[in-house]
């Protein structure tokens, strides 16, 4: 399987805003002003928006052009690499998007020689940010199904600089009768947007034999988003979104998700309705008796 990067993402593509801006070094561009012309690209994981019909789920191309034409008409600048650099943030500030290539053309610039274009290409990508993500398996080669998600999740470009915590054994919590779980959580960092994220790890769920029949019930592999950025600072991501609730609704209360991130990440901390809370404390009022540590080897 060929590693994934934003760069391969679904894409939005908008070409020829044009507005009158005064961007420029010489005074008579400031003066007079020209025509500018933008091209937007961007990536965006279509999936949930070509299912669900809902422009929510996606990237207003009209909203992303009206931020287009303020900041061509903004300013002014002497440069337009600048000018990229501030759309290609505006663009990224939106929660979907995952990477903005942004090109300016200047038709009208003062080259001093007949010319067909010039222009400026700049492609960001949105900060990799802090994320959780809680492991589960009761059914098949446990070991070597949480060992294999990790792999995938690392390999396709999930995550990066990813740590794992030892791996617990754990009582089922809820759903009918079913084989003892085991337990893990992953932390590292993402530059996925937290619905492509999910989508992907349900993909890799799949991968693995994943059915969804019966709730709370057994399964070969569970892979739960925990937390998505740093709580309480801008990165980080609340959502009541049923198809996706950050953080996790129930990550609080479970003793099988807040050990093992204790275990890798003794400063953890998680939202819990308007309080920050460290995950010691949250595990001091937890029954733990059925999460047991697995030897090693
Ligand atoms: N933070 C989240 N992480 C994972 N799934 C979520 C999250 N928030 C909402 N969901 C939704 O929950 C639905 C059920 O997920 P899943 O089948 O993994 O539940 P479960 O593991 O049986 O129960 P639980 O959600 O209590 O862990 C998924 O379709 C998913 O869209
Ligand atoms: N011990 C344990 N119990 C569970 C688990 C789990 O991962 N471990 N997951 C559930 C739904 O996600 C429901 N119950």
């Amino acid at each position: 399987m060929t590693a994934w990067t934003p760069r391969d993402a679904d894409t939005v593509v908008l070409t020829g805003v044009r507005a009158t801006g005064y961007h420029g070094v010489f005074p008579e561009e400031k003066r007079d002003g020209q025509e500018f012309v933008v091209d937007v690209e961007l990536s965006v994981d279509l999936a949930r928006a070509g299912a669900s019909d809902d422009l929510t789920h996606t990237v207003s191309y009209a909203e992303v052009a009206a931020d287009v034409v303020a900041r061509i008409t903004g300013g002014p600048h002497d440069l337009i690499e600048t000018l990229a650099e501030e759309i290609a943030a505006d663009c990224l500030a939106r929660p979907l998007v995952e990477r903005a290539a942004v090109t300016v053309h200047k038709p009208q610039a003062p080259v001093g020689v007949p010319f067909g274009d010039v222009f400026v290409r700049v492609a960001r990508l949105r900060p990799a940010v802090p994320v959780v993500v809680a492991l589960g398996a009761n059914l098949g080669d446990r070991v070597a199904t949480l060992d294999a998600a990790v792999a995938a999740m690392v390999a396709d470009g999930l995550v990066t600089g990813a740590r794992v915590s030892r791996h617990v054994e754990t009582e089922p919590v809820g759903g009918p009768e079913q084989p003892a779980y085991l337990n893990a959580v992953l932390v590292g960092r993402t530059r996925l947007a937290p619905a492509h994220l999910l989508r992907r790890l349900h993909d890799i769920e799949a991968d693995h034999g994943r059915v969804r029949e019966v709730r709370w019930g057994a399964r070969t592999l569970d892979l739960d988003l925990v937390q998505y950025g740093r709580p309480g600072e801008p990165d980080e991501a609340v959502s009541i979104d049923p198809v996706l609730t950050l953080p996790h609704p129930r990550a609080h209360e479970r003793a099988f998700v807040l050990l093992p991130w204790d275990d890798v990440d003794p400063q953890a901390r998680l939202r819990v309705g308007d309080r920050v809370v460290a995950v010691r404390e949250l595990l001091g009022g937890l029954d733990r008796s059925g999460v047991r540590p697995v030897a090693a080897g």
